[in-house]
């Protein structure tokens, strides 16, 4: 907000912007010198908490070392809010006034002097306008750099709420235009002082139920997402700071871009994940052919794997004879038979049912080996029997060939390499050519469509039986430890006069892990497949399929989520066509659409051109109406089909932004298998040559998967009709790309131009 043009109603001069620039002034010096004191507090809280000594036990170490980690992540915290701490003023027709910021802070008699943006006082910030005030007279949007206000913008809602003397308005650039037409850095920043009402409204939705947020590119479905994941862990702490909230995001490109967001709003314990990331210890990088990953996300899977484990219950066609010390006794089949049946009664994961399993068959030896030795055919004998039954080599192999313990990698490895196994798992469920799509080498490295089917393996076959057992001895001393922890946290809180809003005892124990460790709720959450979380926001899920909602609804039982995305802007051939099509199967009748309208990123000069390529492949959809209407028409470049002048004609396209732009970040955008081909390789190259300077550094060359959900202040597109032609959904992909910049679009093109795009 660099201008300080005056708009003065009571027709003031320059003079009025300054007086009310250097008031301003004097209580943002008043804040954060209240931040000051706080951050002051706090570090000597952890100074005194270090220097003090702990019980030297190891549950004395760990609780002094989660208390630690808490007040070292709320000083983190505390650091994060210092840019912008205040960024938004409130008069009310009552002549109350409130200044909205990132945190609240009250002065040391409990007199508020911020409002944190999300308390129901600040929401007027975000929704009164003229038409409907709601008791706001004038909101101002204040602007500062560090700790000093560099710009004021008014805007009067309802004049009549103000004395005469205080009707000075002053009317800067404005902050959104501000904020817009602001160059890239590379790394997504919050909008919280910008946010409009269209979104807040989004933001503040209630908690429950799937919120689906449709919108067009550029409409702030991601900003939105991650500012309503900050004031849902806010509003409703109690019920989901405990269990947290993980964030889907399509790559890890994406979630760098977004890493920042949530700590600049005060919160850290949240968990990013693609969905390749999903299923700990499995990091899904390879691809599947569209064909195989449609086939992969298609919900049959999910019949085909629960019989594939069924399928790994066998029965016995003969019995097996097998000597015990002399004694010959026999797995028989009817005994497997039942033992098979009873376990699956049970109803519990396989490898937990095969408790059940072993137990009915040892016991059949066991009576046996008990008629065979001629002793006492009782309980207790066939018992002490079933020990010793079960130290036997041969015991042990005859029962697992029957009902092996299995782990989800082991298994989907086995099903997918073996065509037997596989044609029987899917056997009245896929044809015959599905089924071999499936088949492929044992080994093979996991794919993102295999991510999903891992999931429901695991579910099916349960945990390690062992591993549980250790796990349920972990959990015990954990809750024992932790009820210490909540008692030792208790007296520390006490003995510091910290009962600050962020921070209570229950908290401050919610630090350990069953190890008595100091990991947070996000890093423990991360690493345990059957977390379940408070909340999930899945962004661009137009392109989760129907298997990877299942896993996704798996992490959250309560089904409370934030489902963003754009169905024009669907590109993966297992993405959705209809959100019904993508939910109903976890969350039919619990899910409810909310829309956004407004491109705040593409300007009108370039989602014309976009929007009508667009429309004439015969994709209809709701285009968002741009902000603005941008400085430059798209630039068309037409070369030789040839690499050279292809090369040639980037270079020059991003040459020219640069000059334009003055700096920024840009992006070369090419069809999935161009970008490691031989145009890719030689713009890298060049842009290493002196005469680029640093230049390399901000030219990105991506594919059009990689830019999903990115934004640059300039793209160079090329080929379009190359990338409309490289998949079945190469429309989608071509619009995806010609609406990631905020200023600046060239298409490098060969030959015709697609529809629509050659009407510029
Ligand atoms: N209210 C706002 N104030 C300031 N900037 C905003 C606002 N809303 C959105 N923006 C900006 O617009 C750009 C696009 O936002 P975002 O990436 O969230 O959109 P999107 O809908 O997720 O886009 P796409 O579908 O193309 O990925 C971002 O730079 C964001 O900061």
């Amino acid at each position: 907000m660099g201008g300080d043009g005056v708009g003065d109603a009571a027709g003031g001069t320059q003079s009025a912007t300054e007086r009310e620039v250097s008031l301003e002034q004097s209580y943002v010096d008043v804040l954060y010198g209240r931040l000051d004191d706080i951050r002051a507090r706090a570090e000597k809280t952890l100074d005194d908490l270090r220097r003090s000594s702990s019980s030297n036990t190891p549950a004395g170490r760990a609780e002094k070392d989660a208390f630690d980690a808490l007040h070292t992540e709320r000083l983190a915290q505390l650091g994060a809010v210092e840019d912008r701490l205040v960024f938004g003023r409130l008069d009310m027709t009552g002549g109350e006034r409130r200044y909205v910021g990132r945190i609240g802070m009250s002065d040391e008699g409990q007199q508020q002097m911020l409002v944190d943006w999300r308390a129901p006082a600040a929401a007027a910030f975000y929704q009164a306008t003229a038409a409907s005030p709601g008791g706001v007279a004038r909101r101002r949007h204040l602007a500062t750099r560090g700790r000093t206000v560099t710009g004021i913008d008014d805007e009067l809602l309802d004049a009549s709420g103000l004395d005469a003397a205080d009707l000075t308005t002053v009317t800067g650039d404005g902050a959104l235009m501000t904020a817009l037409t602001e160059h890239r850095t590379g790394k997504m920043r919050d909008i919280v002082a910008t946010l409009q009402s269209e979104q807040d409204e989004i933001v503040r939705a209630p908690l429950t139920g799937v919120l689906v947020v449709q919108g067009g590119p550029g409409t702030g479905k991601t900003a939105v997402a991650l500012h309503r994941a900050a004031y849902l862990l806010y509003t409703h702490r109690e019920r989901i700071a405990k269990s947290g909230v993980l964030v889907v995001g399509p790559s890890p490109v994406f979630l760098r871009y977004i890493e920042r967001v949530l700590p600049s709003l005060g919160e850290t314990g949240v968990v990013l994940s693609t969905p390749g990331q999903i299923f700990p210890s499995v990091e899904a990088t390879a691809t599947d052919r569209p064909e195989t990953a449609v086939l992969k996300g298609d919900l049959r899977m999910a019949r085909v794997i629960r019989d594939a484990v069924r399928q790994r219950q066998l029965l016995l066609p003969k019995p097996v004879p097998i000597t015990l010390d002399g004694d010959q006794i026999a797995l028989r089949p009817a005994a497997v038979a039942e033992a098979r049946s009873r376990a699956r009664q049970t109803g519990r994961p396989h490898n937990e049912a095969r408790t059940t399993f072993v137990k009915h068959l040892l016991d059949d030896l066991a009576g046996q080996l008990a008629r065979s030795r001629r002793l006492e055919n009782d309980p207790e004998t066939r018992l002490d029997l079933a020990v010793e039954l079960r130290d036997s080599v041969d015991v042990r192999r005859e029962i697992n060939l029957r009902w092996m313990p299995l782990s989800a990698e082991g298994f989907l490895d086995k099903l997918f390499s073996d065509a037997k196994r596989l044609r029987a798992a899917t056997e009245g469920k896929l044809s015959k050519v599905e089924s071999r799509l499936l088949l492929r080498e044992s080994g093979s490295p996991w794919t993102q469509a295999d991510v999903p089917l891992l999931d429901e393996v695991a579910e099916l076959i349960g945990p390690d039986v062992t591993a549980t057992a250790t796990a349920a001895r972990e959990r015990a001393r954990a809750a024992a430890e932790r009820a210490e922890a909540v008692r030792y946290a208790q007296g520390v809180l006490q003995m510091s006069g910290e009962a600050s809003a962020m921070m209570t005892a229950d908290m401050l124990a919610d630090r350990f892990d069953s190890s008595g460790s100091s990991l947070t709720v996000a890093e423990r959450a991360r690493d345990d497949r059957t977390w379940t979380y408070g909340h999930i926001v899945v962004d661009e899920a137009q392109e989760v399929s129907p298997m990877m909602w299942r896993t996704l609804a798996r992490r959250v039982p309560s089904r409370s989520m934030t489902v963003v995305g754009d169905l024009a802007q669907t590109s993966s051939a297992a993405g959705a066509d209809t959100w019904a099509g993508a939910l109903d199967s976890i969350a039919k009748d619990r899910w409810r659409m909310a829309e956004l309208t407004v491109n705040y990123r593409t300007p009108a000069k370039i989602m014309g051109p976009a929007a009508a390529m667009l429309v004439a492949t015969g994709i209809s959809v709701r285009l968002p109406e741009s902000a603005r209407e941008g400085d430059w028409d798209p630039v068309l470049l037409r070369t030789a089909d040839e690499p050279g002048a292809v090369v040639e004609a980037v270079l020059s396209a991003v040459r020219a932004d640069d000059e334009a732009l003055g700096g920024g970040q840009f992006a070369v955008i090419l069809a999935r298998e161009e970008v490691t081909g031989e145009v890719s390789e030689r713009v890298r190259k060049s842009l290493l040559a002196p005469e680029y300077a640093s230049l390399a550094e901000r030219v990105s060359v991506l594919s059009v998967d990689d830019v999903k959900g990115l934004e640059y202040d300039a793209v160079t597109v090329v080929d379009p009709a190359g990338i409309i032609a490289a998949s079945a959904r190469g429309a989608s992909d071509l619009y995806v790309a010609l609406t990631r910049p905020t200023q600046r679009l060239t298409v490098v093109h060969h030959g015709d131009l697609p529809e629509g795009l050659g009407q510029v």
